[in-house]
């Protein structure tokens, strides 16, 4: 019999939206990754809160505040716990994001979303992302 149990990793990820655009950022690591599209984002550390992990990610990676608002999509299981996506908003509408720790960055709109080559994590939300832009 299967147990519910709070999963041991929580990665939560940021949908970023401006306008009719969503905020993808393409890997550079590991090797098996590098090249495909995620969400910003990353592991919620111990005494942060998720939305408060969501703005911390986003300044690392970004170098951008970030809002955070509703979730986005059910959890997405990964190897060893769940990705939980959030959406955002920037502070500051004329932010421009900066790829700190990625290839690059990318806007992309409703329609360019599923031919995106994202993390196979990913792939599953493209329909609720697809969803948050047509809001
Ligand atoms: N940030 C992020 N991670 C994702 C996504 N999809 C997905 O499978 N992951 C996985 C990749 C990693 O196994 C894990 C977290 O990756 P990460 O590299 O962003 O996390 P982190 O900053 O806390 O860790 P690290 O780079 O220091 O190793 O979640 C996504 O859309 N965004």
């Amino acid at each position: 019999m299967s147990v519910a149990r709070s999963p041991r990793l929580l990665v939560v990820g940021a949908a970023i939206v401006r306008r009719t655009r969503l905020l993808a950022q393409q890997r550079r690591y590991p090797a098996e990754a590098a090249g495909r599209w995620e969400l910003p984002g990353g592991r919620v550390e111990a005494g942060e809160t998720e939305h408060e992990a969501v703005v911390r990610e986003c300044r690392e990676e970004l170098g951008i505040t970030v809002l955070p608002a509703q979730r986005v999509g059910a959890d997405v299981a990964l190897p060893e716990g769940v990705l939980r996506v959030y959406a955002a908003a920037l502070a500051d509408p004329v932010a421009t994001p900066r790829p700190l720790e990625h290839r690059q960055v990318r806007w992309v709109g409703r329609s360019e979303l599923a031919e995106l080559d994202w993390l196979e994590t990913d792939r599953a939300l493209v329909p609720a992302l697809e969803a948050l832009l047509r809001e």
